[in-house]
């Protein structure tokens, strides 16, 4: 099975978690985009839903699939969100903003009663900091605060750079918020706690893409099928 079967079916068994009614929030990213596309078969089936998108990217294909969309705004209080992830520890702490949509994802999540992230079994680690942690940060100032966030890497423990993330013309990407990304590579982060509260003392920091207890189940797909892990 190839990486975006895995990522469906970890999508088409998250399905089973959609009840009719339900105010859903719906992820960014490829495995989100997977779920969108069953979501919108389930509709087209009658499901009714209200969903809440994370990003104007999956707003779009949420409108193209039919799916009834609010802003969070009216609907303040979700019941779940649905969404991929760069990784996932055992304790289901996440890395999220591979997609640069982690400041929505984040305050999605959190207006949500609960939160499922759906993943090929790649995204399965033991210790967070493999893949760069993405920063979201606000434009003023930003070399100064790529520079505070670096130190705040270089205090723990971080093997490499803090880069300013690039669209594909080499010119700064800019979220859906109008700010920018950095993401630092940290190699491993043995404090993820410690890390986001020296992050979230920078002042030019928006938010990062560190997702602490906020996951309540991983549904994971693999090789040898799908698999769903709660918090211990
Ligand atoms: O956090 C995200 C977007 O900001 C994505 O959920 C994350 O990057 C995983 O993406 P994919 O499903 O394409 O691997």
């Amino acid at each position: 099975m190839g990486s975006d079967d895995m990522k469906a079916a970890a999508a088409r068994a998250a399905m089973d978690h959609v009840e009719n009614g339900m105010r859903l929030g719906i992820g960014t990213g490829s495995t989100a985009e997977k779920f969108v596309a069953f979501l919108a078969e389930a509709v087209g089936q009658g499901l009714e839903i209200i969903g809440v998108p994370t990003s104007e990217r999956t707003a779009r294909l949420c409108l193209e699939g039919g799916i009834r969309l609010e802003s969070l705004d009216d609907v303040p209080e979700l019941d779940l969100v649905i969404d991929g992830a760069d990784e996932i520890d055992p304790a289901l702490n996440l890395i999220k903003g591979g997609g640069g949509a982690l400041l929505r994802e984040k305050i999605v999540a959190h207006a949500a009663a609960r939160m499922i992230v759906i993943a090929d079994d790649s995204k399965c680690v033991e210790a967070l900091g493999r893949f760069p942690l993405p920063v979201e940060i606000n434009a003023f100032g930003a070399e100064a605060t790529r520079r505070a966030i670096e130190a705040v890497a270089r205090d723990h423990g971080a093997s490499g750079e803090v880069a300013l993330r690039t669209a594909s013309r080499g010119e700064p990407l800019i979220t859906d918020g109008g700010h920018l990304i950095a993401d630092a590579s940290f190699g491993h982060i043995s404090d993820p706690q410690a890390v986001a509260c020296a992050l979230n003392a920078i002042p030019g920091v928006v938010e990062h893409g560190l997702f602490l207890s906020m996951a309540s189940r991983a549904i994971f797909a693999g090789e040898a099928g799908v698999r769903e892990l709660t918090v211990p």
